[in-house]
């Protein structure tokens, strides 16, 4: 961390240095006292549209997250259709490329509909500007599908995201297995769910030299895995979310949707074995696995409400607040598992840094004001957070995409 002076010109970062002689025709902006960090990146997030757009839009969407701080992130092909075919996934990335004020990348499904045994036409959906490929929602259930899918995809230098979930073991659960679904009475999720899909595509992994991503890692053997799998030199990352790495199911006192979520929050031990996994570089990045609902598909309690919660735009502040300042992790750590990692995993060689010559996407944010996360502050459509009413540091203040400014407080 340094402190110094940027110039932008013509959207890039044209001079970086400690002190730049501004001349009268220069637009000057003092952020002095405020952290200038590379634009945010989050490699997982829903944006509903096209079909389910009383969730989020993709302007509510992008327009939430450059709030949150970002500017680039993935977005997941869970939505309605899924742009499993050259046109379907043209279209969509035109809609994105209409509707985004941030750089939103398209993940392409591996299969058709995101469920089926049918693998996607990779190679196409790669040349149409596939940022990756991930079934997310759905584990891939068949060994020989994602045999082939990850042959397919090293092959041309891409990456798999996986959600891992085997679904014979998650068995209909809403709720992490243990003593809070049996303090609620609530049919549980299997820990193996995760970890019996996990080793099993690591080893696969192992064979075909794929770029495997692991998304949304919630359990202590999961991060065991993945820490095997990198010692042995498979080509494995792996990210988690801020509420698995705040939360565990113990906080769940009531039978409140806003804590449920795919994966569910697991045992206390298994998020202290995530902060321990992002302390020593077994965990790479933190991504938010945004995923608004409206009101009334959150508030018919645990059995009935649907997976997920919004995030993008209390993730760096609940991180900056419950990670940094309590000491587990440093601020450059954050920023390097917020912003300089996934950048470099992805092979994504025009974000995540500031550098001379490079698209001038950045934040500035004030670290030292305390404020209240509040239903009313969120631009996403979604308000389903379990962290309304907690008292947080880190205001966005600014965000810039290509040197335009498109989020100012
Ligand atoms: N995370 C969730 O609980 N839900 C996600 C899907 C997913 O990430 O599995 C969604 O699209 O709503
Ligand atoms: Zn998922
Ligand atoms: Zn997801």
């Amino acid at each position: 961390m340094i402190n110094c002076e940027l110039l932008i010109e013509d959207g890039k970062f044209a001079q970086i240095a400690e002190n730049i002689v501004a001349t009268p025709d220069m637009q000057v902006f003092d952020a002095h006292f405020n952290l200038v960090t590379p634009g945010l990146i989050d490699v997982h997030v829903h944006f509903r549209e096209p079909g389910q757009v009383h969730k989020e839009t993709i302007k509510t969407g992008t327009l939430a997250s450059a709030h949150g701080g970002f500017t680039t992130v993935g977005a997941m092909p869970n939505v309605i259709p899924v742009p499993d075919d050259n046109e379907k996934f043209a279209k969509q990335v035109s809609l994105n490329q209409e509707n985004s004020s941030i750089k939103t990348l398209q993940y392409a499904p591996v299969t058709k509909d995101e469920t089926s045994d049918e693998l996607v036409d990779i190679e196409e959906l790669a040349k149409l500007g596939a940022f990756a490929f991930s079934n997310d929602g759905h584990g891939i259930m068949n060994a020989e599908t994602m045999y082939e899918a990850m042959e397919r995809i090293a092959a041309i230098d891409s990456h798999l995201a996986a959600h891992v979930e085997d679904k014979n073991l998650f068995n209909h659960g809403v709720i992490n297995s243990g003593a809070a679904a049996e303090r609620l009475g609530l049919p549980g999720i299997k820990q193996v769910a995760e970890t019996s899909q996990l080793a099993r595509d690591l080893v696969l992994a192992k064979e075909t030299g794929v770029h495997y991503h692991v998304c949304h890692i919630s359990t202590a053997d999961g991060i065991q895995l993945v820490r095997m799998a990198k010692d042995a030199g498979i080509n494995v990352t792996c990210e988690v979310t801020p509420h698995h790495l705040l939360l565990s199911d113990a906080d769940i006192l009531t039978d409140d949707a806003n804590f449920k979520m795919n994966p569910p929050l697991r045992s206390e031990t298994d998020r202290l074995a995530l902060i321990k996994g992002l302390q020593d570089g077994t965990i790479d990045m933190i991504a938010t696995d945004h995923a608004p609902h409206a009101e009334n598909e959150k508030n018919q309690g645990f059995a009935k409400s649907a997976f997920g919660i919004t995030g993008i735009e209390t993730s760096f502040p609940l991180m900056y607040t419950k990670l940094v300042k309590t000491g587990l992790i440093s601020l450059e750590k954050l920023l390097q598992l917020m912003a300089g990692n996934p950048a470099k995993l992805f092979n994504l060689t025009e974000v995540g840094t500031i550098k001379l010559n490079q698209p001038a996407d950045f934040t500035i944010i004030d670290l030292d004001n305390e404020y209240q996360i509040n239903k009313a502050d969120f631009i996403s459509k979604g308000t389903n957070s379990p962290f309304i009413g907690q008292k947080v540091y880190g205001t966005v203040l600014k965000t810039y995409v290509n040197g335009e400014l498109v989020y100012s407080k």
